[in-house]
Order: C-alpha cells, then structure tokens, then sequence
C-alpha cells in the first residue's frame, strides 16, 4: 500500500493534482462568490430559476418569482419564463426551409444508375428525375416523356440552336441533353432535382454548375461485377459491349470529380438506394447550403 502510494505521488506532477478538472478540493468554509445576478442584501425577491439562461434585459426587467418547475402549470410556467425573458417564444422553424437540391447520378454503363433512379423515384417524394432527351432508339419497355424525350436528330439539334439544353453530348453515337426549363420549374415549386448523366455529362456539369450541385458516381463492386451485369441486360451487341466496358475503365478515373462514391453491389439496389437518400438528407441538414441557379 506505502508502496503504491509512493508510486501516485511520484507520477502524477504536483501541479495536475491541482488541476480543477483533476482534483476536488473540499469546499472552504469561507464564502464562495455567489453567480446570483442579485446581490444578497438587494431587496430583490430570490430568484428561482438557473440564472445562466437568463439575459442582460431578463435581469433588468422586473418580473415575479418564476414558479417551482416541478410542481407548476405547465402553461403558467411557460408565461412566467416568457415575461421573465420579456418576450413570446417563437413558433417559428429554427431551422431554415432548404435550398431545392441538384443531385447528379452518374457512373459507367451498366453499373444501374436507371434502376437506382427507378428505386428512389418509388421511395423518396419531393424529387423531380429530369427526363432526359435523347436521339436513340426507344428500348423494349421505356415510355416516352417518362424514360426519356426521344426525339430524332434533327429534334434534337435544333433544340440545341434554342439554347434549351443545359448540357448535351453524343454518346456512342446518340445525343443526350437536359431540358432546362423542367429544371426551373420544378425548383420554383421546391422539389429537388435528380439529374442522371454519363460520366462526360457529370464533367461538363460540374464546370456549368460547379459546387452548387451534388454530383454521386455510381460503381459496381468490381470490374467483373459489372461486365456481368452488362452482359445480363442483354441490350448490346458484343462490339458495343466492347467499347462500355473499355470506357468504364476511363471512367472510374474521373472519380475526383465526384462529392460521393455509392456502390450498387449485385443484389444489394436496396442499400444503395438508402445510401443515396442518406447524402440527399445530410445534404438537407448541412448550415452552408448549396445554391444551384439554372
Ligand atoms: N444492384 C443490382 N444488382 C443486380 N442487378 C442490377 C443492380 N442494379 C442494376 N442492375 C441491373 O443491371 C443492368 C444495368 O442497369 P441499368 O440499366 O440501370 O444501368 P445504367 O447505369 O442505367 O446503364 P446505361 O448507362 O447503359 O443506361 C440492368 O439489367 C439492371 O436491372
């Protein structure tokens, strides 16, 4: 026991014994200076209430002792606190209504950025998914002006010449673009915006919209994972497969570009879709907001 002691003197420095945090010296017996707002001899009534939520005005206003917590009104208390404070408590939000959101999905094909959207679009309310217009070929089971706008070339450029688009690309061969005015009239009506793009359409975005959009890069959980799923959709030939799989590869390398990675691991649509809901919520919740103007 002297032994051990000795060994708790030694190692720990005099000072940090007397460190407040550290030690609890025993209260003196002299007079310890009081925090109340009142001095003792003031004619004052006492005061019942902790005095460290109470304001500079609070203190000079006059006002009747606050009842006992436990025992009063619920709603005499709530008066008392508001004309000790000298004003009503506000019903307003503390929190500021959030800016509509651009959220951008993007990744190589086949890596199921379509079912991910498909997902979300039954879950979540208060997204608009912008309907792309495209030149290609309308697949077995897509709806026009649901899918896609498709629309022929010549449509197609001379939405182009009217300045509609917000971004267009010709992808293997077929144009892509974001109508604009969708855009803007759903954001005035507060939704916000899921736009999906390939990984050429997120780059020209981010330098359009830089940091006021969010921008998800959609992956698979390997290379392999994908060429299977691509393989399995069964909407490609094996040449057009050839050159999605060589650029997928190109692809994963613009990653930087992104504000986050989701992977849609086979099977696993479900966890991928929480995970986008989960960036769209803190996106919500950040102080800075994002601020997209289209
Ligand atoms: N998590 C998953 N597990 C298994 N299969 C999936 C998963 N996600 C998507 N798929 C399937 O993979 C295939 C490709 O998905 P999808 O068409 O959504 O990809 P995409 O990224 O939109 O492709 P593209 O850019 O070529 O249009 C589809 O057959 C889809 O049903």
């Amino acid at each position: 026991m002297l032994l051990l002691r000795r060994l708790f003197a030694t190692s720990i420095p005099r000072s940090q014994l007397h460190h407040p945090l550290l030690t609890r010296s025993p209260i003196p017996s002299v007079a310890l200076p009081t925090r109340t707002p009142f001095p003792r001899e003031s004619s004052a009534p006492p005061l019942m209430a902790s005095d460290a939520a109470r304001t500079e005005d609070a203190r000079r206003a006059p006002f009747a002792p606050l009842p006992n917590s436990t025992t009063a009104d619920k709603v005499e208390l709530y008066r008392s606190l508001e004309s000790a404070l000298g004003s009503n408590f506000s019903s307003e939000p503390i929190s500021p209504t959030p800016h509509p959101l651009i959220i951008v999905i993007s990744g190589p094909s086949g890596v199921g950025k379509d079912a991910v959207i498909k997902r979300l679009r039954e879950v979540r309310e208060g997204i608009h998914f912008v309907v792309t217009a495209t030149s290609r070929a309308q697949r077995p089971g897509e709806v026009d002006g649901k899918d896609y706008y498709f629309v022929t070339k010549e449509e197609f450029l001379s939405m182009i010449q009217r300045n509609e688009l917000l971004e267009y690309a010709l992808v293997y061969g077929e144009y892509k673009g974001i109508p604009k005015q969708q855009i803007r009239d759903y954001m005035a009506k507060g939704f916000d915006i899921v736009l999906r793009v390939d990984i050429q359409g997120a780059a020209t975005l981010r330098s359009i919209l830089g940091d006021s959009a969010v921008f998800i890069f959609l992956v698979a959980e390997s290379e392999a994972a994908l060429v299977k799923r691509l393989i399995g959709r069964k909407t490609e030939t094996s040449d057009m497969l050839l050159v999605r799989i060589a650029t997928a590869r190109e692809e994963v390398k613009h990653l930087g570009n992104f504000d986050y990675i989701v992977v849609n691991a086979e099977g696993k649509l479900e966890s991928a879709v929480k995970l986008v809901e989960s960036i769209i919520d803190a996106e919500k919740a950040k102080i800075r907001q994002r601020n997209a103007q289209i």
